[in-house]
C-alpha cells in the first residue's frame, strides 16, 4: 500500500515539466524523495552525526547550509559532546525551513538549534568548527561557488571541518553515463518508472549542475583547505571531507 509521504510527483505525464523547485508538494514527500533517489544518504547523515562527535568544538557554531529538513542537523544534535556548542541551520525554501522547525521542536536535545529561512549566499559564517554542505552546492550557480567556499573557509575555526556532499559529473564522458546509468538503475530499484526517472531528470536540468570532484577538489585548495579527501563514493554521488589548517 502507498502512503501519502510516498513521492509520486513526476508518476503522471506532465504536458510541461517545469524546472525542480523546493515548494510545499516536494517538502510533504522530501524523505521518501530523498532516500529512494540519492544512493548512500543514510549512511552519509550517520557519518555527518560521527563526525560532529569528532570535530565540534567547545564554544563554537556548526552550520547545516542548505539544512532542507534537518535530517543532518538532528544528526548533528544526537552525537556531538562538546559543550556550548549551537547549531545553525539555513535554507531559502520557506517550506522546508517551516517543516524543518517543526521537527526540531519534535525532539529534545542538550546542543541549541535555529533554523533561518535565508540564502546561504548571503548569511555570516563565523566561529565555525563544523559546516556541512550536503547535497546544497549543486544548486548554487557556478560562478558563485568559490565566493561561498571561500565564505566558509574564512569562517572555520583552526581545525574546523567542512563536509561536501555532490552529484557529480564524471569528467570522462564514458564512465559519466555509466555513472548515470547505474543512478537510474537504483531509482528503478526503489520503485520509480521510466516516466518518473525521464521527468524529474528533465526538472533538474537547469537548476542542478553537477561539477567534476576534481572541480571541487581545486576549488577547496584554492580557498585554503587542506587534506581534502573524498570518504564516500556510490555512482555520482560522493562527499568529501577538507580541513582548515591549525593555527
Ligand atoms: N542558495 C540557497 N540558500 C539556502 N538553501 C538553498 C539554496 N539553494 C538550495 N537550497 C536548499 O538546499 C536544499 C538541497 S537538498 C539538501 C538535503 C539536506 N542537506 C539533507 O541533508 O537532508 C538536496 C537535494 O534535494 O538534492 C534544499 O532544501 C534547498 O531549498
Ligand atoms: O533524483 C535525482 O536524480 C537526484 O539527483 C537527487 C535529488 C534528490 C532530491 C531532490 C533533488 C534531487
Amino acid at each position: 500500500m502507498q502512503k501519502n509521504d510516498t513521492d509520486l510527483i513526476y508518476s503522471n505525464p506532465h504536458s510541461q515539466v517545469k524546472d525542480f523547485t523546493f515548494d510545499a508538494q516536494v517538502v510533504e514527500v522530501f524523505p521518501d524523495m530523498i532516500s529512494r533517489s540519492v544512493p548512500g544518504y543514510n549512511t552519509i547523515i550517520d557519518t555527518i552525526g560521527r563526525l560532529s562527535q569528532k570535530y565540534v568544538q567547545d564554544n563554537s557554531t556548526v552550520y547545516d547550509l542548505g539544512c532542507s529538513l534537518g535530517a543532518a542537523t538532528l544528526a548533528m544534535r544526537r552525537a556531538i559532546t562538546a559543550s556550548d556548542a549551537k547549531i545553525i541551520g539555513i535554507d531559502n525554501s520557506q517550506a522546508m525551513v517551516e517543516r524543518c522547525q517543526m521537527h526540531v521542536a519534535a525532539f529534545k536535545g542538550n546542543t541549541p538549534v535555529e533554523i533561518f529561512n535565508d540564502n546561504i549566499e548571503n548569511v555570516d559564517i563565523k566561529n565555525a568548527s563544523m559546516i556541512v554542505l550536503n547535497f546544497t552546492l549543486q544548486f548554487i550557480e557556478n560562478d558563485k561557488r568559490q565566493a561561498l567556499i571561500n565564505k566558509i573557509y574564512q569562517g572555520l575555526k583552526p581545525g574546523g571541518l567542512l563536509v561536501l556532499s555532490e552529484k557529480i559529473a564524471h569528467q570522462n564522458d564514458q564512465t559519466n553515463e555509466l555513472l548515470i546509468d547505474l543512478h537510474h538503475d537504483f531509482k528503478r530499484a526503489n520503485g520509480y518508472s521510466e516516466l518518473e526517472i525521464a521527468q524529474k531528470r528533465t526538472a533538474l536540468e537547469n537548476v542542478m549542475r553537477p561539477d567534476s570532484l576534481e572541480d571541487h577538489v581545486e576549488r577547496l585548495s584554492k580557498a585554503g583547505f587542506i587534506n581534502v579527501s573524498q570518504w564516500f563514493q556510490c555512482f555520482n554521488f560522493l562527499s568529501i571531507v577538507a580541513f582548515k589548517g591549525a593555527k
